[in-house]
């Protein structure tokens, strides 16, 4: 495996940091999530550098942690953000790409109100959908394995299996 980095991928709210958590516990080794990092690193939160500095911004900030990623991170489950294989194409220099799949509706299900209020790209639904649609196939892609639908613990079994076999 490059690097031997699992790097999960998905719309927002499919899953990925609740699923990485929890597979980087049983793979016995550390989980990080670029948006947590990036949060720790400017103090402040995903909602806010968007208000303040503009979704291009938060980009760069994506790109800077990517190329951090990319040389320095061995061994280790990474989750994230929705839109970072849409604008890191060469995400897969990083790691194993494994894309959760879940339909909208289920996510919507999912998603608690405080949930959907950090994200600001989920504040209007109708535009959220649409921007899953057109992000379906990238995700699609640029990942090296499919997962799509299932619970948590189907979700972790699947994985283990992908890198069983790996
Ligand atoms: N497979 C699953 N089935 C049901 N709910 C899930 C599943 N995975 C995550 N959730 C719930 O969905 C919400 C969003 O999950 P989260 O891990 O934050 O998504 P992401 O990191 O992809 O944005 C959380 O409340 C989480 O508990
Ligand atoms: O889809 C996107 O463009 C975004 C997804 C978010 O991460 P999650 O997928 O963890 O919600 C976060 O990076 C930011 O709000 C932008």
């Amino acid at each position: 495996m490059s690097a031997g980095n699992v790097i999960l991928t998905g719309f927002m709210g499919s899953g990925k940091s609740t699923i990485g958590r929890i597979l980087a516990k049983e793979l016995n080794t550390y989980f990080i999530d670029t948006d947590n990092l990036i949060e720790y690193f400017e103090n402040r939160s995903i909602k806010e550098i968007f208000e303040k500095e503009g979704e291009e911004s938060f980009r760069k900030k994506e790109r800077y942690c990517f190329e951090w990623i990319k040389n320095n991170v061995k061994n280790t489950v990474i989750s994230v953000g929705g839109g970072f294989p849409v604008f890191i194409p060469e995400i897969k220099e990083a790691g194993v790409v494994i894309y959760l799949k879940v339909d909208f509706d289920d996510i919507l299900k999912r998603m608690s109100e405080d949930e959907i209020a950090k994200r600001p790209l989920f504040q209007d639904i109708k535009k959220a959908k649409e921007l899953f649609s057109k992000r379906d196939n990238i995700y699609r892609q640029l990942a090296d394995y499919i997962i799509e639908n299932r619970d948590i613990d189907g979700t972790i079994k699947k994985i283990k299996g992908i890198i069983d076999a790996s």
